[in-house]
């Protein structure tokens, strides 16, 4: 048989939906070998749903494609987008391929000359592609489409922003290149351009509504104007949209029971280490070319475990708390309290030198708290309204006497007389933990003062000792601190944080360009995109998990009774939730800011039930149970068991939550494999 008449596309009965929306009908289409086929049709009839549906890209709904090329590799493809890395210079873009492609150095450097002399691209191969001009970066698109010399190229509006005269002489190429044994089918709105095509398709709502060559298509219309000739063949079809509708219905009830059906690639591995090991390539080179989002992945850490470092749980200092004692005269200072002597309880035996609001005075100003003196209760609920004072003290006029009388006659202290002895304190409640801090101060300073008034007045140390002993605790510090005991649950959330914002971003990128779409169409399969990823990102993610570390308890002294080589490897499995969440996730959505909406809302999420800001017990029922499988929450109290309790491996707490992760890391895989399957279809 003459294989110039051979099919080497095939389409019968091609149905798309994207959503409820029909995009391509029953469309059926064939392609000779050795032939150019021009794909004509208004903006939006399906030409670029047809031709990712043939590239694999797309999957249809139901119908038959059959190409006849071996593999990935024999087609050569042009999106629409411009699908380039910008930030890589041409040099580099065509390495990738044609490393992606498994070519020589040799040849890749001999066809990158051959190109850019016949496209005039610039000469200079190290210009990055962002600073060439609209019309030069689509040459550059369309040389990467030719770059491997394949059997079949699809292109998706090629001529679109170049000049005429470029426009005519890649016609001409093309031409060329069907006499050297190429397959080409190109789209076009330029409908005239298509003249030169050996083959041309009119597609207009979904639909292939002629098929001809353009001396058939001129002959039957008599006409030369092809364009003509395509509202000529509209206004048929428009006469026969009634029976055409009648027909999309009969076919969308055959299409229920009809699957779609294609022969494509047999030889087409899911790995491939020539094009693994060019995405690899890809991926260190555009953190190279990206300094500020490689820097980033460093910096980033570094600023926000400083910031912690810094902030968290630091006690706030001189906090103004408003004095209203009628003991004292108010004189706008607290000079009758001066000239206490420093061992003021010894010498004072109950009476002397001053009245006790200075000693109570006096223990507040050792923890830091600022008294500001006021006249009336009035100026104080002012103060408080706008910020100035975190709260008041009242002390009653009698308060000295009145405590005296009280430690003299115990028991039988009148109840107006305990009443005079009785300090009263009103709290900001707008800053909860400011309100905490104040009260335990302000209880100190009441215990000690009291304790030491009583030890002035003679009481013996039986008496005093308040009947509770705290001692020293098991685990954790003595001085319980926030940011202490946070720490294992904020490490656990910035690692799912820094992984999952740097593997959206990186995917995202990738697939808003369309260079995900074009890099699949050339036979990259899932699992060579997520290992490249992975690569990267792993060593990505033990420096940030060292910077981490080594900020805080090397820098900052956190305390860290476990191992870190247990802790380390804790961090790297919640990264690895991290990622596959990522890859979920820009599987989900197609934008990127979509994708870091989520992104933040997930790392709320992990922040709220980790128990890091609040601990679990204290959640709902429901959320506590819940919080022992949600994502990451368990494994921060593995984190706390290593680095507070230096527990095991097998310690059960440290275990669940290793588990936890792997179930997570597997669940997020495996879902977003499913959505990559789904969107194929969809
Ligand atoms: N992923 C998608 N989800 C939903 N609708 C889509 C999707 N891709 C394309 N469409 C819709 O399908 C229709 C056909 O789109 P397609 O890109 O195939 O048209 P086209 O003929 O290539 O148009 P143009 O020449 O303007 O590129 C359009 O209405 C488009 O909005």
């Amino acid at each position: 048989m003459d294989e110039k008449l051979e099919t080497m596309v095939l389409v019968r009965d091609a149905v798309k939906t994207y959503r409820a929306r029909r995009v391509l009908t029953s469309l059926s289409l064939s392609v000779k070998k050795q032939s150019l086929y021009g794909l004509l049709g208004p903006s939006s009839c399906g030409k670029t749903t047809l031709l990712n549906c043939i590239l694999a890209v797309k999957q249809l709904d139901s119908g038959f494609i059959n190409l006849k090329v071996r593999c990935s590799k024999e087609i050569g493809y042009m999106p629409q987008e411009l699908a380039l890395f910008e930030n890589f210079t041409m040099k580099e873009t065509f390495h990738f391929y044609g490393n992606f492609f498994g070519m020589e150095v040799k040849k890749i450097n001999k066809r990158m000359y051959e190109l850019v002399e016949f496209l005039g691209l610039p000469e200079c191969a190290a210009r990055p592609i962002f600073t060439f001009s609209g019309g030069q970066k689509r040459r550059v698109s369309f040389a990467v489409a030719l770059f491997h010399d394949p059997t079949l190229l699809i292109l998706d509006e090629p001529t679109v922003g170049m000049d005429c005269v470029l426009s005519e002489r890649i016609w001409s190429y093309l031409l060329k290149l069907t006499t050297e044994g190429k397959t080409i089918i190109i789209t076009t709105h330029y409908i005239q351009e298509a003249k030169n095509c050996d083959m041309i398709g009119l597609m207009r709502h979904g639909q292939l509504l002629v098929e001809k060559s353009p001396g058939q298509l001129m002959a039957f219309h008599q006409s030369t104007n092809l364009e003509e000739i395509f509202l000529d063949v509209c206004k048929k079809q428009d006469g026969l949209q009634d029976a055409i509708d009648l027909r999309d219905k009969i076919l969308q009830e055959k299409k229920k029971s009809s699957k779609a059906s294609y022969r494509l690639f047999p030889d087409n591995n899911w790995f491939d280490t020539y094009r693994f090991m060019a995405l690899l390539n890809k991926n260190v080179l555009w953190l190279r070319r990206n300094k500020l989002a490689a820097s980033g992945t460093a910096i980033l850490p570094l600023i926000i475990v400083f910031l912690y470092g810094m902030v968290m749980g630091k006690d706030p200092k001189s906090l103004k708390i408003a004095l209203l004692s009628q003991e004292i005269s108010y004189d706008g200072d607290l000079g009758i309290c001066n000239g206490l002597p420093d061992s003021y309880f010894e010498t004072l035996n109950c009476t002397l030198p001053s009245l006790f609001t200075c000693p109570f005075i006096d223990e507040l100003h050792k923890r830091d708290i600022n008294i500001v003196l006021y006249k009336d209760y009035s100026y104080i609920a002012r103060d408080i309204a706008s910020n100035k004072v975190w709260g008041s003290i009242e002390v009653p006029q009698n308060f000295t006497t009145a405590l005296i009388n009280r430690i003299e006659n115990g028991l039988r202290t009148e109840d107006r007389i305990v009443e005079d002895g009785i300090l009263t304190s009103r709290i900001d409640g707008t800053n909860a933990i400011i309100k905490i801090i104040l009260t335990n101060h302000l209880k100190e300073s009441v215990e000690r003062f009291y304790n030491n008034l009583l030890l002035s007045c003679g009481m013996s140390e039986k008496a005093r000792i308040i009947p509770m002993q705290y001692n020293d605790p098991l685990f954790g510090l003595k001085e319980s601190a926030f940011d202490q005991s946070a720490l294992p649950g904020f490490l656990s959330a910035f690692a799912f944080y820094f992984t999952l914002i740097y593997t959206t971003s990186a995917i995202m990128m990738e697939k808003v360009l369309g260079l995900l779409d074009r890099n699949t169409a050339a036979g990259m399969t899932y699992f060579e995109i997520v290992g490249a990823h992975l690569v990267v990102q792993f060593v990505i993610m033990l420096m940030q998990n060292t910077i981490m570390l080594v900020v805080f308890y090397i820098i900052f002294g956190y305390n860290f009774e476990g191992s870190v080589a247990l802790a380390m490897f804790i961090i790297v499995t919640v990264n690895c939730v991290g990622i596959s969440f990522a890859f979920l996730l820009t599987e989900i959505f197609d934008k990127e800011l979509s994708t870091a909406y989520a992104s933040i809302g997930a790392t709320v999420t992990v922040f709220m039930t980790g128990g890091i800001i609040w601990p679990q017990e204290g959640m709902h029922y429901m959320l506590a149970a819940l919080s022992n499988i949600i994502p990451v929450a368990p494994v921060t109290k593995g984190l706390i068991s290593i680095i507070a309790r230096n527990y095991a491996i097998t310690h059960p707490s440290i275990l669940v939550g290793l588990f936890s992760n792997l179930i997570w890391t597997i669940v997020f895989t495996i879902l977003a494999y499913i959505v990559h399957r789904i969107n194929k279809v969809m």
